[in-house]
């Protein structure tokens, strides 16, 4: 190693002792993409945007009226026309191009030249993402914005929309619970599937909404959450009473809809097509998100009695997931493997979550238990994430769109500190009471003046 080489790696991890390289170093790529990538791009894509078109074959022919008027009113040679231009944006991790499809072009043609037009343009990706019909966005990334990520500015926002997640074309990757009710997290040990958890657990702590977790790992990993959860279970019998009580409050949901509408009793819940939010907001229950952690420890039996168990508590999950949506009730199901082999239930329970978000995994039959009904280039996508690169997922849902994305880092000790401060969050559920997870008396430590402040749990002294 080389006398500099050492020099640079000694600084550098000094300065990240002192808390500043690290910053300094998330912040370069977005930075020298603003101050040099982004305006030579910009310049590089106005001077060559409609021969680059037409040398990848995203020009058509004019119409007459355009070639009359060129004919008439300039010598100009007459050149096939690009999709027009409706917007340019710069943003922080790249540039958006809005396009107006010429006719007869569909959004499959610009995207089956988006290798080209990364080349042409010198960029790191570009992505097509279609608009509305005739529209499309081209988004280029200046830089791998996967490799240190930092969440664009600018979120969706909604009642139970959580952004998780950046994705490979800059934009953020959301939770919307209100369009994909239940999701499941797939990954091989290692992968990245807690820090997902944490993110969206962060996500899901500020907004109005009871957190319930099962963790039968003896709750090493949703332990730190308690002061935000609304209920917790650590092992199989308390997820069994845990998933019992839960479908009852489902049914109590169901009878409240059906009362307000007028609905007979003798209609079946599976027969009530309306949900929660057709209610009042005084009467609306507060929606629930079910977090559960390794699934397979559900399914694990040892003897008769246990199969039993498993059997009924596999149920209560089918059915929660069944009748869910409408009760405000959503699951999110992570494990590292989730097929057949689990036991009776498995691939029923796995066709209900639609959502699927399938980390670095160790053989192609596990990415298809997550991507193979969505697509086999999502399937193939997610057997080449690299071991080095923790946190990066492919994400899909069953209507056939999937990306590549990858949290955020984030420590347990910030997802526990969040938890801490939006613990006054947490709803009123009676129904659970007995579930809620013991949480230590916090104290408070008094802020340094200018300094944030800080909570710390006591020592539990039970
Ligand atoms: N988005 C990320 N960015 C950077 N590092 C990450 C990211 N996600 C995870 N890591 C790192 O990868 C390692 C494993 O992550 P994590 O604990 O989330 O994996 P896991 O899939 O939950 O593993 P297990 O199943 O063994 O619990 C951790 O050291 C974590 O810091």
């Amino acid at each position: 190693m080389s006398g500099a080489v050492v020099l640079a790696e000694t600084g550098a991890a000094l300065a990240a002792v002192a808390g500043g390289a690290a910053y300094t170093r998330a912040k370069a790529p977005s930075v020298f993409w603003s101050a040099v990538g982004l305006p030579v791009t910009a310049a590089r894509f106005s001077a060559t945007y409609g021969s680059t078109m037409d040398a990848c074959g995203l020009t058509v022919a004019p119409s007459r009226l355009r070639v009359l008027v060129t004919r008439a009113t300039t010598r100009r040679e007459i050149r096939p026309v690009p999709p027009r231009i409706r917007r340019i944006r710069p943003t922080t991790t790249g540039l958006r191009v809005r396009l107006r499809l010429a006719p007869g072009q569909e959004p499959a043609d610009v995207a089956a030249s988006a290798e080209r037009l990364r080349h042409a343009w010198g960029v790191h990706s570009v992505h097509v993402a279609e608009i509305k019909p005739g529209v499309v966005e081209l988004r280029m990334t200046g830089f791998d914005v996967l490799r240190r990520v930092r969440m664009p500015r600018r979120v969706p926002t909604g009642e139970l929309v959580v952004p998780v997640a950046m994705r490979e074309d800059g934009t953020a990757f959301v939770r919307d619970y209100r369009a994909v009710p239940h999701a499941m997290t797939l990954g091989a040990p290692g992968s990245g599937k807690s820090v997902f958890v944490r993110n969206l657990v962060t996500g899901l702590a500020a907004l109005r909404v009871a957190i319930v977790g099962i963790d039968c790992k003896r709750g090493v990993e949703q332990a730190p959450f308690a002061p935000r959860l609304s209920a917790l279970a650590t092992d199989r019998d308390m997820a069994r009473d845990l998933l019992d009580v839960l479908v009852a409050e489902l049914e109590e949901r169901y009878d409240l809809i059906r009362d307000y509408q007028g609905v007979p009793r003798t209609v079946t819940d599976e027969e009530i097509t309306s949900d929660i939010w057709g209610l009042p907001a005084e009467l609306r229950p507060v929606p629930l998100v079910l977090v559960v952690d390794e699934v397979a420890e559900l399914f694990l039996v040892a003897t008769r009695k246990e199969e039993e168990r498993r059997d009924h508590m596999v149920t209560q999950l089918i059915r929660l997931a069944q009748l869910g949506r409408a009760a405000g009730i959503f699951l999110e199901v992570c494990g590292q493997r989730f097929g057949s082999e689990l036991g009776r239930g498995a691939t029923m329970l796995r066709a209900q979550l639609t959502g699927r978000i399938v980390h670095r995994v160790n053989d192609k039959p596990t990415a298809e238990m997550g991507l193979g009904d969505i697509s086999p280039e999502a399937v193939l996508a997610s057997t080449q994430i690299a071991p080095e690169m923790p946190g990066v997922a492919v994400a899909g849902d069953t209507s056939g769109g999937w990306s590549r994305i990858r949290t955020p880092h984030l420590s347990l000790a910030q997802a526990a500190a969040v938890c801490w401060q939006t613990a006054h969050l947490v709803p009123d559920l009676p129904a659970l009471d007995q579930f809620r997870p013991y949480v230590p008396p916090v104290v408070v430590i008094p802020p340094k003046p200018s300094a944030p402040p800080r909570f710390a749990p006591n020592p539990a002294t039970e």
